[in-house]
């Protein structure tokens, strides 16, 4: 069990005041040169501290037997993803909203509702219904800064949502980290997690521890309180006693002070966690129509986180980073349910939400606006605790859970609004690292700088010691060791892995038939205790399970080992040649189309090739028609010629015989010059040799006209070649390519 250790105020150091401080730090707003007049007069953010009237020492023994995270089970949350990357947010940030959508429950399932929200892993930031009614609110897309689908992880909640803040409360910032959602939506699994998949308070915690090993310049000290929110009531949910506790208001404007409340300084993860399970079993939590477990109050775990580097001074006096981080399980928002008892307390959990969203919404228009409004923190106590970090003065994220059910549509679409809302409210914290000599780091370094002092001046005394005096010697080394374990340095802090070798180490035959019973455990410790040892036989025989699956599925002897390869090949074989079946398939289907296509051109091309065919025939016959035509003129020439050759020598012998006709050598032939025969009165018919020769035979035109050409005609027949003699054959011939059936531009289908 966690012990609590007497009040830090000791008889060696009287002067030295163990009041409860509250970190003095300097918040100041950055304003923006842009900002109107209006916006620079926004309220000065409040210190964020709350003050300790009750001081709480950690155990002077740190129990040994260290359990894992929930419950005990041995199942530590990793860290090794959390060494990733740096996660780091600007000062000046917008809140960090994710969505988380549960799955289905067993309830909605037997219901057979769907899931109907759709969440593409490719837009890993927006959300939208998967039917919504276009142009309706229902198709409207919601973006955030990341939604986890129904399949996510804890671990993946916590480096999305809650990591960066973790790192920056380790430098100094306030972060706030918070659950917000309608009930039974999956806030505390969020949070708290189950065995197998720790949520962010343990993840965070591991960071935390984490995060100290490896910074091997800076000392830390850990506190932590957890308290809870009931019917506006706020309870300490590590005191020793339930107890009530008040708000007050802080000496600065804005600040908010818890009085009373428990801080317990912490030096490794499990007494953290102890502590964290004492809260839980403290909680108040209640069956409800839609939450066997529900959440009765709105829980906040707190981390004040104080830390320093040695050496590190501003005018002689040692700089101290002072910051918290907050954990807060809303409770969540519902309907009238079926008990009194729980509409009484929905009903102030409903009040506190409504408040909530106020706040958000007025922030929200402050931002936009850039105007001052007034802020109704006080209308509720959770409005109240929550103002210094709304106000401005942390960093903050929200994870906002939702049911993936069609029966909660409304409720999940109001959670989105409230999610939406927080989007646009702005925050300036501020890294909170001053000189203070007042920081309880910095008094437990003077009180052990005083004592180490101390024991070194009694160790030089050569007098007799007293037993009193040795007795107080070992107080003082006692006290000594306490505070020295209680300023973390990557030194002195456990690891996980370490205690993991120490629970490995092999026991004594006698210690594991008879483990050492601590009969100061709670019930609720022990059950845990004996979940995880469930748990962990559950998993050896699921592991023993697979072995002997593994073993029987070995290979019992070669030659039975080549009969199953065989097989596999053959199997194989069929594969392929079914897939090389079902590649044929494309072709077929390819080479269908491509035939469809062409069919109608091929045919086109076929019936130009009749046409061309027959116009060749046509051809054929002219050519024939042609050359049958040229030999008829040839032997019509020939013809010709010959009738030229008789009409020539008729001519000859009847000029030259008949001596009525002049002879052209005689005298009388020259005086009848103007008389004799042109050559162009033969026609085109006769050679011009002819022609000559019937001149030169001097015959005139009175005596040619008598000849009697009735005669010549007679004899002779026409010598007349008209020029219509082609007719015969040409009006047969094909001229005209029309007729083909050729266009033009057809060319290009060969
Ligand atoms: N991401 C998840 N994966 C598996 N189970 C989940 C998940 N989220 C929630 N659940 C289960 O749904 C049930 C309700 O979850 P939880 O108690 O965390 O809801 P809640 O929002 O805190 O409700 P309330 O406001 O009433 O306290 C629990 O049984 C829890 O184990």
């Amino acid at each position: 069990m966690f012990a609590r250790s007497p009040p830090l105020t000791t008889s060696f150091n009287p002067n030295i005041s163990f009041e409860p401080n509250s970190p003095q730090t300097e918040v100041k707003m950055k304003v923006k040169a842009s900002l109107t007049s209006e916006a620079r007069i926004r309220p000065t953010p409040s210190k964020p501290t709350m003050k300790l009237l009750k001081k709480v020492m950690p155990s002077s023994e740190s129990e040994t037997s260290l359990q894992g995270w929930v419950g005990g089970s041995g199942v530590v949350a990793s860290t090794n993803h959390l060494q990733e990357g740096n996660p780091q947010l600007a000062p000046t940030e917008n809140v960090l909203v994710t969505v988380r959508i549960r799955p289905l429950n067993e309830t909605e399932i037997r219901m057979d509702t769907d899931g109907v929200w759709h969440h593409s892993p490719l837009e890993h930031n927006v959300l939208k219904l998967a039917r919504g009614r276009e142009g309706t609110r229902d198709d409207k897309e919601w973006v955030f800064d990341r939604v986890l689908p129904p399949n996510s992880t804890n671990s993946s909640a916590y480096t999305t949502s809650a990591r960066a803040h973790v790192k920056a409360a380790m430098d100094g910032f306030n972060s706030v980290c918070f659950a917000y959602g309608q009930t039974a939506s999956g806030k505390t699994y969020t949070l708290t997690g189950s065995p197998n998949d720790p949520g962010i308070i343990p993840l965070a915690i591991s960071d935390l521890f984490s995060q100290i090993r490896h910074s091997p310049d800076r000392e830390f000290l850990l506190r932590a309180s957890y308290l809870e929110l009931y019917n506006e009531t706020i309870l300490d949910l590590l005191s020793p006693e339930p107890r009530e506790l008040s708000l007050a208001e802080g000496k600065k404007k804005g600040e908010v002070v818890i009085n009373g409340l428990t801080e317990c300084a912490v030096r490794a993860e499990d007494e953290v966690r102890r502590l964290l399970r004492k809260g839980e079993e403290r909680r108040k939590v209640g069956g409800t129509d839609w939450n066997t477990r529900s959440s009765r109050s709105h829980c906040v775990f707190r981390t004040p986180l104080p830390t320093r580097t040695p050496g590190k001074k501003n005018a002689g006096t040692q700089m101290t980073r002072i910051s918290t981080l907050s954990i807060i399980d809303l409770a969540g928002s519902e309907k009238h349910t079926s008990s009194k008892e729980r509409n009484a307390e929905g009903k102030h959990i409903n009040q506190s939400l409504l408040t909530l969203k106020l706040v958000i919404s007025k922030l929200a228009d402050m931002a936009s606006k850039r105007t001052v409004m007034h802020v109704p923190y006080r209308d509720s106590k959770l409005t109240r605790l929550l103002q210094p970090s709304l106000s401005g003065d942390a960093l903050i994220s929200v994870i906002c859970t939702i049911s993936p059910s069609s029966l909660n549509v409304a409720e999940s679409m109001s959670t989105l609004a409230f999610a939406q809302g927080l989007k646009r409210v702005v925050l300036r914290a501020e890294k909170k690292e001053l000189a203070d000599p007042q920081a309880l780091i910095q008094q437990y370094q003077n009180e052990i700088a005083e004592l180490r002092a101390l024991l070194r001046e009694r160790e030089g005394q050569e007098t007799q010691v007293t037993k009193a005096e040795k007795q107080n010697n070992a107080a003082l080394e006692k006290r000594l060791g306490e505070l020295r374990s209680l300023i973390l340095t990557s030194g002195n802090v456990r690891s996980p892995s370490i205690e993991q070798e120490g629970e490995a180490r092999p026991l004594s035959p006698t210690k594991l038939k008879y483990p050492r019973l601590d009969y100061g455990r709670s019930t609720a410790e022990l059950q845990e205790d004996l979940h995880a040892a469930e748990l962990k036989v559950t998993a050896q025989e699921e592991e023993l399970h697979r072995l002997r699956m593994a073993l029987e599925a070995r290979p019992v002897n070669a030659d039975q080992r080549i009969v199953e390869l065989q097989n596999e090949i053959s199997q194989l074989k069929m594969i392929a040649d079914d897939y090389e079946r079902h590649l044929a398939e494309p072709s077929r289907k390819v080479r269908e189309d491509v035939e469809r296509e062409w069919s109608g051109r091929v045919e086109k091309l076929e019936r130009q090739l009749e046409t061309k065919a027959i116009w060749a025939i046509r051809l054929d016959e002219n050519i024939r028609a042609l050359t049958e035509e040229n030999k008829g003129l040839k032997s019509r020439c020939a013809e010709a010629e010959n009738t030229v050759a008789l009409i020539k020598d008729w001519l000859f012998s009847a000029l030259t015989e008949d001596p009525s006709i002049p002879n052209p050598s005689s005298p009388h032939h020259q005086t009848s010059l103007d008389e004799t025969v042109s050559v162009s009165d033969f026609g085109p018919t006769l050679s011009v040799q002819n022609k000559e020769t019937l001149m030169a035979g001097g015959m005139t035109r009175a005596q040619f006209s008598r000849m009697d050409l009735a005669t010549l005609s007679e004899k002779f027949g026409s010598l007349t070649m008209g020029r219509g003699s082609r007719k015969m054959n040409g009006g047969r011939m094909l001229r005209d390519e029309s007729c083909f059936g050729f266009t033009e531009g057809d060319d290009d289908i060969f």
